[in-house]
Formats: structure tokens, sequence, C-alpha cells
């Protein structure tokens, strides 16, 4: 049996991103005293507080400074790092996107946000991603030595198109940088988690950025690790703290062949298709 080592990080994020920067190196440098690290995952826009105004303010091009912070910090504690997601800027455009390195630093994966968060709950949250954001178009999933893994940021995970899309492409896991409300949150986010990893009989992990109650846009925080039988093994509070799971892909394997829901799929009768935009 081969674990991947995995470390989920839910901080409360501060205007100062070399300051959010120092804050998951600090709980990185606490779980590897404790624990062997493969994979280490962070929270949707853990650099600047979740808002409209600041994704202008905060963007920065692939290659900049704290992409070079993020590829350095993989190379330094020697794990894949699913860096959460960070306000990219591409010429005229910003996207809410996703770098993932390996143990040298290389990156391996860029996820752009395929859906925006564009809703207006009538007694709950509003929020128009759209007003400063544009949305990608490439479903995500990356190797790694103990095999693929799916991409996707938040909002995304609604889309229960694009996780099937990963696991027919071989995802054994769905990795969510996420940042849920307090409207949906208390209701919809251990639902998702759990709906489609047992859909899909994969683990899915949603990293969330910890609850600021003083913030514009308050997350509901609760990072989440659910396996593919959709047990919840992992579950934080709002507060800010990381935990350490023990992910196993031949439990992938056990589910699927005690349980063959992929094989039993009516695929002449029902399916998705994808258009594979980066082969266009
Ligand atoms: N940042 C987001 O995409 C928030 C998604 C969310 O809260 C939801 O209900 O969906």
């Amino acid at each position: 049996m081969i674990f991947i080592k995995t470390l989920v990080i839910q901080i409360d994020v501060n205007s100062n991103k070399l300051k959010n920067i120092s804050t998951i190196e600090r709980y990185i440098n606490l779980a590897i005293n404790k624990s062997k690290i493969d994979l280490v995952i962070l929270p949707e826009m853990f650099c600047c507080p979740y808002d409209n105004k600041n994704f202008p303010v905060y963007c920065e091009v692939e290659g900049g400074n704290l992409y070079n912070i993020l590829s350095d910090i993989a190379k330094k504690y020697n794990i894949y790092l699913v860096a959460g997601s960070i306000p990219e800027k591409d010429n005229s455009k910003i996207y809410n996107t996703s770098y993932v390195f390996d143990r040298c630093g290389n990156k391996i994966a860029k996820h752009r946000k395929i859906h925006l968060f564009d809703i207006s709950i009538d007694t709950g949250q509003k929020f128009l991603e759209s007003d400063t954001l544009s949305s990608g178009n490439d479903v995500t999933v990356f190797d790694t030595e103990f095999g693929k893994i799916g991409l996707c940021i938040c909002y995304d995970f609604r889309f229960f198109e694009i996780c099937k899309i990963m696991v027919d492409k071989g995802a054994k896991a769905i990795i969510v940088p996420a940042s849920f409300n307090m409207t949906t949150g208390p209701i919809h986010w251990e639902l998702l988690f759990k709906s489609r990893a047992v859909d899909n009989q994969v683990y899915t992990i949603g990293c969330s950025s910890s609850r600021n109650n003083n913030s514009s846009y308050i997350s509901y925080g609760n990072s989440i690790l659910v396996s593919p039988f959709g047990e919840v093994l992992n579950r934080l509070d709002e507060k800010e703290g990381y935990f350490i799971a023990d992910i196993d892909f031949s439990y992938v394997e056990k589910i699927r062949n005690q349980l063959p829901l992929l094989k039993h799929r009516r695929n002449d009768l029902y399916n998705v298709s994808y258009t594979d935009n980066s082969k266009v």
C-alpha cells in the first residue's frame, strides 16, 4: 500500500501577500516535523482576500514573483504543491488560476477556473466574479508518481460533468481549492464532496480559507477529505488550521472493483462529451 501523505492548509487570508506565504510555510514546517509530506494543498485565492476589488491589484503574470516563490517552496520541501489559486494576469485578462508544481519546482499543471462564480441569492450571498475575471476552457488532470489527480476551483466543482471527464481521463482524486460562502456552504459543501466522491469513486479534497467575519466575503472554511466510498475522513471547522491525511489509490481500485459503477455505466445510452481545447 502506498499512501500519499497529504497536507491541507486552511489559512486566514491576510491582505499582505507575503504574510500569507509565511503562514503557509509555517504550517508546512509544522507538518514536516511530524510526518513525511508528499502533497500540499492551498485554498482558492490564498494570496489576497476574496474580493473583486483585490483581483486586479494582486494579479501577477505566470512566471512572476509569486509563481517563483511557489515553485521554490515545492522544491525546497520536495513536495507536490497544488498552489490553491491566485489572480493570474494575461494581457488584458485576469483568471482565477491554480498552478501545480512537482517536487523539483516544475509546473506540471495549470487550471483556470472554468465556471465563474456569478450568483445572487435573494436572502444571502451575491457575487459576480465576471466583473473582473475571465473563464478558462480546460478540464485539468495531472500526473504524479502515485497516479492521476483532477483539479478544479470552487464553483467548478458544482458541475458534475467536469468531474466525470476527469475520471475518464484517469483521475483517482479530485482536488478543489475553494472558498464557499455562508449561504451555500452549510447546506451544499459536504453534500457536494460526498456526492462527487460516491458518483465517481474518487477521493475528493476541498481546501478552503478559514472564516473571517470581518471580511467582505465570509468563507465557510471546513476543509474536507472524502473517501471514494463517501466517508468523511477529515474535516476542519471554520478556524485556521491544517490536517494531514493518507490517500491510498489502491482503495480507489478496491471500491471500483467491488462496486463497479464505472463499468456499469451505459455509455451507449448517455455520455458527457468534451472538447479538448488544448489540442484544438
Ligand atoms: N469562490 C467560489 O467559487 C464560491 C463558490 C460557492 O460558494 C458556491 O456556493 O458554489
